[in-house]
This record gives structure tokens, sequence and C-alpha cells, in this order.
């Protein structure tokens, strides 16, 4: 069955149309990118879908169940932030406790404090945090920031875990590590990721499929072979070709920059 399902959303801000008409479904377990330029309505849909924002119209469906107007704490999804979101007073570990003593869908079970320290440290190890523990965000790099955001959300076990743009401020190394590290632990706990980047080589790496948009449409979605070798329409043909050649160009100057390339 599908994880998601949504039909027909709409959304309008000030009197201008920022979302279509949009439908599409999200299978169990599946690794969906969303692509497309600035402003074309990319986290309007990841807030809708968590419950952050509403649509003018439109109905979201999980497992089968209709969650339109389910509030955010109570639809078992998390979302993974590009700031981290953390709370810079607490520790690491305190971050990730208290979102596990104060999530509805946790709180039952970890309102013992030992429990939700063992469950949070668990998962800090799991992301390659267990020297950390008693740090403040602040005193980790960005990718490690991350990391405990990433813990945290897991810790809350959302069947569907929503990421917005979630290594844009980080550099490539990082960026590939976590590449790695999120594909690993979607295999191990199952969730459903629906990721929002701007990188097509990124999207492209991770997912089993992508969704192009543009101006609040659908364009294409698709697995990325097909996106490359069966463009829907112009605009994803123009879309892909564009991208790649951006990357081309930044790997040249990089190369440059680096003394390498002086016969580029
Ligand atoms: N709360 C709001 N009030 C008014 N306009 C909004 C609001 N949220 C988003 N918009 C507008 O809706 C459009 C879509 O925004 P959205 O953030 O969904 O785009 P995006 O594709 O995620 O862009 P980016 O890649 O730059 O993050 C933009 O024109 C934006 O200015």
């Amino acid at each position: 069955m599908d994880k998601l399902e949504i039909r027909n959303l709409s959304k309008t801000f000030d009197g201008t149309g920022v979302l279509h008409n949009v439908s599409f479904t999200v299978k169990d377990g599946e690794f969906l990118s969303i692509l497309g330029p600035s402003g074309c309505g990319k986290t309007t849909i990841l807030r809708i879908l968590i419950g952050l924002e509403s649509a003018d119209q439109g109905i979201i469906l999980k497992d089968g169940i209709d969650i339109t107007n389910t509030p955010s704490a109570y639809r078992k999804m998390g979302i993974v932030f590009q700031n981290y979101a953390l709370f810079e007073n607490m520790t690491v570990l305190g971050n990730v406790e208290y979102a596990l003593r104060k999530s509805p869908s946790t709180k039952a079970e970890y309102n013992n404090k030992e429990k939700a320290t063992a469950k949070a440290k668990e998962m800090l190890e799991l992301v390659g945090l267990a020297e950390h523990l008693e740090k403040k965000p602040r005193q980790l790099s960005g990718g490690q920031q991350q990391r405990v955001a990433i813990a945290r959300t897991l810790a809350l076990n959302p069947d569907v875990i929503l990421f917005d743009e979630p290594m844009s401020a980080l550099d490539v190394d990082t960026r590939l590590a976590l590449r790695g590290e999120l594909k690993d632990l979607q295999k191990k706990f199952g969730n459903t990721m629906i990721y929002i980047t701007h990188d097509q080589e990124e999207a492209f790496a991770m997912s089993d499929r992508i969704m192009v948009m543009d101006a609040g449409y659908i364009h294409q979605l698709d697995t990325p072979h097909n996106i490359i070798d069966y463009p829907a329409d112009e605009y994803v043909k123009k879309f892909v070709i564009k991208n790649i050649n951006t990357k081309i160009d930044s790997l040249i100057q990089f190369a440059r920059k680096n003394g390498g390339g002086q016969n580029a």
C-alpha cells in the first residue's frame, strides 16, 4: 500500500497560487526527493504534510487514513530542517531526551527519565555522537549538529521523515558522509523519507524516485534513470541539463582553484 496519498493540494499566499492541484503518492519505505527552483513550493508541501500549514484544498491520506486535519503531533511524522533547530541551552543528550519526554507519541513510554536517557544515548551512538553527549550544540560542527537533529527525529519513531534541505549548510565531505549514513539509517528503521534538495546529484544518488516541480506544479515523478532517459517535457529536460552543466562548471572551478584543470 502507499504510505502517503496526496490528492489535489492547492495553496494560496496573499492571493498568489503557490501549489496548484498537486497530487502524488509515496510508497512505504521509499526515498523520494523533491527537486525544483527556489519558490516552487517544495517547503510548502512539506509544511502541509506535517501539519504546520493547512492547504486551501486537498486531502492527505496516510496508510489509507485521512489525516488532513490531524494535529501535527499525532501524524507520526518527523521533520529535519536545514538549521538543525536544536535547543542551545541543552546538551546534545538533553535535546534528544527532552523530545522523547515531551512528544505526544513517546511521552507515555519515556516518562521515566532513565529510560529516556538510555534511548537518547542509543540513538546518539547510532549517529556516531557517543563522545559528545554532554556538549552544547554550538560546540559541535554543522554535520554533528545535523546528526543530533536526525537522532532526535528517529528517536520519536516516525514512520515518515521529511527533510528540508538538511545538508545545504554543510561542506562537501560532510554531505557525502551523511548521505551514506542517512541511507543506512533508512534501511535499518524502514522509514519513508521525503527529501528536499537543490542538489541534483544528491537527489539522483539517494532517491528511489524524484519529483521535479516548478511554480507549484509537478512536471515529473519518476525514477532517476527515467527522468534522465525519458524527461516528461521540455522543462524537465532543460532543468536536468542545466543542473548537470552547473555541476560541471562548479567542478571545473573547484579543480582550477585547487591547482588542477589548468588545461581545461
Ligand atoms: N507564510 C508565507 N506567507 C506568504 N508567502 C509564503 C509563505 N510561505 C511561502 N510563501 C511563498 O510561497 C512560495 C513557495 O515557497 P516555498 O518555501 O514553498 O518554496 P521552495 O520551493 O521551498 O523554495 P526554496 O527552495 O527557496 O526554499 C514562495 O513564493 C514564498 O515566498
